[in-house]
């Protein structure tokens, strides 16, 4: 067919050649600067998608908790999921497309799924709060538009509301209505149902404070509170007044820093929670009396719902298979104590929710968490009536901050359980996280969902030696699918230990896979 109008559209959005981009952990992310022409190229390919599925498609335009500057967009599937392995490869194919060639590209993809241009097409668009976002998003219409689909753009939400969203229309409203307000209704109606299962909380036992990151994630939370009938009184920091989109706050910042935000007038033992910069991750945290500061994680969350939804089956006679899906992130006394003391089946997947999610998908009920907070649960399919308003409040295509955070607030309730009750159920191991600047973060390859290096040589053996001077320790490394960097994990008896071996690693990745500028400084 002859698409060759498409060439004078894509003008509008050139390409800076030489630009090489690749669809990472969670799309493309770089700074906003470079992605006119992706958005454009990734509205093409969400048409194809929508075509060729005949269903709605999603694209979200975010770079979660990258700092403001950058952006990236992200393609949903039918069911609110990400989008397959094969269609990531065309959005590469695209992105890197010189402008002569996009066309050719373009039919390659057509030609290949064998797609029936005559079908209409559907997309559904939003946004988070960034502030290029807007200008974006409208590429993205254009590539929408240039191929003849239609377009409901949602302007800003959460990344799993336009999940929420793609679902709730491709399922004919089974799983919901798919407006904001519709999802409101849903998550606060089953919040409010299973609260009823929780004797009477007092003032203080309501109060949570949520760091919204300054970003999407707080302005959700203020238009959905009086959907909550004061059940749960929510006092909202870092939403996005004056400060800067996840600088000194939000979930990443917490769970890599291992520290409060900044913004937070956090009492002695009071809960507290962040979201990332597009709503689909939560870490919950306090400070002791000591001044102390503790974090719950994804690991503990999971541990948390896992824990409750294993209770539930029990008092059910029913016999579901339940799990827990993790990363190699995982603090390791969460692996042990889930598969020791609760006996419950864990395994292990590469780093991005998208993988997680399928190997959920193979039990009856599958909890997934990374350590970093973005997770949910999912296949809850076969579980029966008694699960109902616990499967209602969860938002089964993506993981989901604010449903994750009513989850846990109910659960908390139920069982009548403190922060500090929740906190006890198992210790972390002391961890750090680092970021080491290589030339090309390429060079490392791994295998065994992320836990060995396979290249460069002598890598692997390295890490493989530091790891062996300490105690309980456990060291990898992997290139990051959203930042420009190679990511370091360490763990140790001490938090001294994990600080040391967690830069003696990256002294071995400056020096064996192309380390820039000067080397790591020790953390002390
Ligand atoms: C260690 C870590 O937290 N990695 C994050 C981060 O991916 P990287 O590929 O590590 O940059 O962003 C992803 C998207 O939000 C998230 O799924 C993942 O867990
Ligand atoms: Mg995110």
């Amino acid at each position: 067919m002859d698409l060759t109008w498409i060439k004078s559209y894509s003008k509008l959005h050139p390409k800076p050649e030489g630009l090489a981009l690749q669809y990472g952990t969670a799309g493309f992310r770089t700074h906003a600067k470079h992605l006119d022409h992706i958005m454009f190229r990734m509205g093409l390919l969400a048409t194809l998608r929508s075509k060729k599925t005949k269903s709605t498609i999603g694209v979200m335009v975010t770079a979660s908790h990258n700092p403001e500057e950058d952006n990236g967009v992200k393609l949903i599937d039918p069911m609110g999921e990400m989008v397959t392995a094969v269609w990531e490869g065309y959005a590469t194919q695209l992105a890197n497309a010189e402008q002569d060639s996009l066309l050719k590209e373009l039919k390659d993809v057509i030609e290949k799924e064998d797609i029936d241009m005559s079908e209409p097409a559907s997309i559904y668009i939003g946004k988070d709060t960034r502030p290029s976002g807007a200008s974006l998003s409208r590429a993205v219409l254009d590539g929408v538009s240039s191929l003849g689909g239609k377009t409901h753009d949602y302007g800003l939400v959460t990344t799993p509301q336009l999940h929420y969203m793609v679902c709730c229309c491709n399922t004919h409203g089974c799983y919901g209505s798919p407006t904001v307000e519709g999802y409101y209704q849903k998550l606060s109606q089953a919040f409010l149902q299973l609260s009823q299962n929780a004797s009477n909380c007092t003032d203080d036992q309501k109060r949570l404070l949520v760091d919204g990151a300054n970003g999407i994630g707080a302005l959700k939370m203020t238009e959905m509170e009086p959907f909550l009938c004061s059940k749960l009184h929510m006092v909202l920091s870092n939403d996005s007044s004056s400060g800067k989109l996840n600088h000194m706050c939000g979930a990443d910042y917490v769970k890599v820093q291992q520290n409060a935000p900044q913004g937070m007038n956090m009492g002695v033992g009071e809960r507290c929670c962040s979201f990332d910069g597009d709503a689909d991750r939560i870490v919950y945290y306090y400070t002791d009396s000591k001044g102390c500061f503790h974090l719950l994680d994804g690991d503990k969350i999971a541990t948390l719902i896992s824990t409750y939804l294993k209770e539930l089956l029990t008092q059910a006679g029913l016999n579901l298979q339940i799990a827990v899906v993790q990363t190699a992130y995982a603090n390791g006394s969460s692996t042990r104590y889930l598969e020791d003391v609760m006996k419950v089946a864990v395994c292990c997947t590469k780093t991005g929710v998208k993988h997680l999610h399928h190997a959920a998908q193979e039990y009856d009920i599958g909890v997934y968490f990374e350590a970093n907070g973005h997770g949910t649960v999912s296949s809850l399919k076969r579980a029966v009536r008694l699960l109902e308003s616990t499967i209602n409040l969860i938002n089964q295509t993506v993981g989901d901050a604010i449903s994750d955070m009513l989850v846990i607030e109910a659960v908390l309730a139920i069982r009548g359980m403190s922060v500090q009750d929740w906190d006890a159920i198992y210790t972390d191991l002391p961890n750090r996280q680092l970021k080491v600047t290589v030339s090309d973060r390429r060079v490392i390859d791994t295998t065994d969902a992320e836990r060995r290096a396979v290249t460069p040589e002598g890598l692997q053996d390295a890490i493989d030696s530091l790891v062996k001077k300490y105690k309980t320790a456990r060291s990898f490394v992997r290139p990051s699918g959203t930042e420009d960097v190679v990511r370091v994990y360490a763990e140790a008896d001490t938090q001294e230990n994990a600080d040391r071996l967690a830069h003696e690693v990256s002294l071995a990745v400056h020096r064996l896979a192309g380390g820039v500028g000067d080397e790591p400084k020790p953390l002390h």
